[in-house]
């Protein structure tokens, strides 16, 4: 379990201004999302709290670290968004892109010790049976699943997923969001999400964090979907009318 810390991050890219002064703690083992409309800046936070990208101000720190170093030793999963479109064509299997998430582990990715993580990951996410399956021709829940197994074979202590449920029907993305909430509460890890899906994503989710550019709320879940403000705050800037 790692704590988050973000201190006054902003960032943009060339003359965009994309993210003014955001600052905002996960607590060790907390499952917070985060919310906001198209081009807010939600998936290039989750970069940065990541460390693949460096903000042009402020600070992260993870479990007390500098985020480059928490990277470097493993303790981030990361599941990037939109990966079921990237893959149609792509010729591995599924237990070779769970052995993926192994590279840094100092295990042979062929050894019988990563062959067990692997075939671990895909039971705790329920897709074992899809082991020797090859990626491509696996629905989008299923490919969602085999990425959530591939950061989890790492061991990360924090798992931060963008838009896990995109492009997935109603039933497999409830399934995929009861995993993150089984895999937070009896694992323990601290998970960091991007999602578009309110009503789901805030019933797994202790808490909220809604940013449109800047922070425009941070609390718990009950709170925000309680709270009209901050709801028209959301809907205003997403250009809804309704
Ligand atoms: N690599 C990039 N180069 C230049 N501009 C970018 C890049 N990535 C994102 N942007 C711009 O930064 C802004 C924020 O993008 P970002 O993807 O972080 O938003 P988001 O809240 O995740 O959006 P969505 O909900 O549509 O996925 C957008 O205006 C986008 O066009």
């Amino acid at each position: 379990m790692v704590d988050v810390k973000l201190n006054n991050i902003t960032f943009g890219y060339n003359a965009e201004f994309v993210l003014n002064n955001i600052s905002l703690t996960v607590e060790n083992g907390e499952f917070v999302v985060v919310v906001g409309p198209n081009g807010a800046g939600k998936s290039t936070l989750l970069k940065i709290i990541a460390g693949l990208v460096e903000p042009a101000g402020g600070q992260v720190l993870i479990g007390g670290h500098r985020v480059r170093n928490a990277a470097r030793q493993g303790i981030i999963g990361y599941v990037p968004q939109h990966y079921a479109q990237n893959t149609a064509a792509f010729p591995a299997t599924v237990e070779e892109i769970v052995a993926l998430g192994l590279v840094n582990s100092g295990l042979s990715l062929k050894s019988k010790g990563a062959k067990h993580i692997v075939s671990h990951m895909l039971e705790l996410v329920g897709a074992d049976m899809l082991k020797g399956r090859r990626i491509g021709e696996l629905s989008g829940g299923q490919q969602q699943r085999v990425m959530v197994a591939r950061a989890l074979a790492g061991n990360p202590q924090l798992l931060l997923l963008d838009e896990p449920t995109s492009g997935i029907d109603y039933a497999a993305s409830v399934k995929i969001y009861q995993l993150l909430s089984q895999l937070n509460t009896t694992l323990g890890i601290t998970i960091v999400m991007v999602s578009h899906d309110i009503e789901n994503a805030t019933c797994s989710a202790a808490k909220v964090a809604c940013i449109n550019r800047s922070l425009c709320f941070f609390g718990s879940s009950e709170q925000f979907r309680s709270s009209h403000a901050t709801m028209r705050h959301l809907w205003y800037y997403s250009g809804y009318t309704g």
